[in-house]
């Protein structure tokens, strides 16, 4: 445990989860090329992108059991080998229907990829390190995020379609090849990883157990309350909101997005060791976020007129705090679930985020077609993406953060009070914080 050669496992873990992303983000900034080859809209395009994330939803749960009845490794070579295979697709397809079920492989594999990842750090390291290396998995998929806007967007307009996305598929299979040779389960006599000992038998009832477990529930809102607004910012409408919404140009549209991205790289790694040095503070640090980004973004929607170029920095900032803040999940599913039911809880868990990025995408886009269809008929000369219009539509996430912010609060409750029976009291935060000044003092 927590040897070079657990560094080496996961560093190979973690290499397959920055393929995975930037399989994942490689459509996104390949619009333009893609609306091109395959004759079809941009907004049809956007549309496939959010049946991915829906595929990846889905997944969740299938692949959290599987992954507790065969294990990390298995789990991260069979995700690399679909995606593998879904990239050649999207490589050799000349007409829609090929790319759109390269896609559909890809998501399948990219949903079978972090949490098997998060999973297999758990058999290779132990105590407070855990929580930190969640974050740094998760730090290292933003790697692929910006692989995928610079080197790819490069590599697409110099040698075309084809050869760029048959390097993606290159990639995938290094990683393949490198998880099949270095990545196992657990260190030689390790405890086994798999299997079902002191628990229920069968993939339902572990499947209840580890959903009937509050701490699971917890990291599942958590996860929905903060991921959501990241990934509608970065996946979808945070470029069509800066271009045409706010009248910034592409480049500086990808300057904030690269400061989400670099504000995550930064505040994964502090809220990492924020997590394992006060694991009984998470649920108010999560809280805390949650309130941060619904602030911020009120200010940006009520603000009269464009938001200010400043206001805008503030919110790609705050927006890259929710990613990792969304993180902190996962550690909840692994303090409060056995190491056999991981799978499941994190699959649980990493279905929270990606089902509420799921329903915001395309709600946004009605709203901004309502919006645009009444002002049109009132005899406005506006644009589809006006502000006025992105202003009325992005309000819905308020919603999102409004409903996770009580579901937090609900199930930590009811988390503390199955702490309390077994002897562990979590006082007011006010509380801890003067007790820590006294004994700083004295
Ligand atoms: N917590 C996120 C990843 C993230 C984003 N920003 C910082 N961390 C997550 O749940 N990722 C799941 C995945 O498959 O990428």
């Amino acid at each position: 445990m927590n040897s070079a050669r657990s560094w080496l496992v996961w560093g190979v873990g973690a290499f397959a989860y920055i393929a995975a992303v930037l399989h994942r983000s490689s459509l996104g900034v390949a619009g333009p090329a893609a609306a091109e080859r395959f004759e079809v809209q941009a907004t049809l395009l956007s549309t496939l992108g959010a049946v991915q994330i829906g595929v990846y939803a889905i997944m969740q749960v299938p692949v959290g059991v599987l992954l507790d009845r065969f294990g990390p490794r298995v789990l991260i070579a069979g995700g690399a080998l679909v995606m593998t295979g879904g990239q050649v697709m999207v490589a050799l397809a000349e007409e829609l229907p090929l790319a759109v079920a390269g896609r559909v492989l890809l998501g399948i594999g990219d949903a079978a990829t972090f949490i098997s990842v998060i999973r297999l750090q758990s058999g290779w390291f132990t105590g407070p390190i855990v929580a930190q290396m969640s974050q740094w998995t998760a730090v290292s998929g933003q790697l692929g995020q910006l692989l995928s806007t610079v080197p790819f967007v490069w590599l697409l307009s110099q040698v075309g379609w084809t050869l760029s996305f048959g390097t993606l598929a290159i990639v995938g299979a290094v990683a393949l090849v490198l998880v099949l040779l270095l990545v196992y389960d657990a260190p030689p006599g390790g405890a086994p990883t798999t299997g079902s000992i002191d628990l229920p038998e069968g993939w339902w009832p572990r499947l209840l157990t580890a959903f009937r477990q509050p701490g699971t529930r917890l990291g599942f809102w958590t996860h929905f309350s903060l991921l959501s607004t990241t990934n509608v910012f970065l996946l979808l409408w945070g470029y069509p909101m800066l271009v045409d919404g706010l009248g910034f140009s592409s480049g500086e549209a990808a300057g904030f997005m690269s400061i989400v991205v670099f504000t995550g790289m930064v505040a994964g790694p502090i809220l990492g060791v924020a997590t394992a040095r006060f694991p009984l503070r998470r649920s108010t640090l999560v809280l805390c976020i949650v309130g941060l980004v619904a602030l911020v973004w009120t200010v940006v929607l009520v603000w009269p007129g464009h938001p200010p170029t400043w206001l805008v920095v503030v919110l790609v900032m705050a927006l890259g705090v929710a990613g990792p803040g969304s993180t902190v999940g996962f550690d909840f599913a692994r303090t409060f679930n056995p190491l056999r039911l991981l799978g499941s809880a994190n699959g649980i868990v990493n279905m929270g985020g990606f089902i509420a990025s799921f329903a915001i995408m395309p709600i946004i886009g009605i709203v901004l077609d309502v919006v645009h269809s009444v002002r049109v008929a009132g005899g406005e000369d506006v644009g589809l993406y006006d502000w006025e219009g992105f202003r009325i539509a992005f309000a819905v996430q308020l919603l999102v953060l409004g409903l996770g912010f009580a579901m937090v609060v609900r199930m930590r409750r009811i988390t503390r009070s199955r702490l309390r029976e077994e002897g562990i009291e979590v006082g007011p935060i006010w509380a801890a914080l003067a007790a820590w000044m006294r004994g700083r003092r004295g």
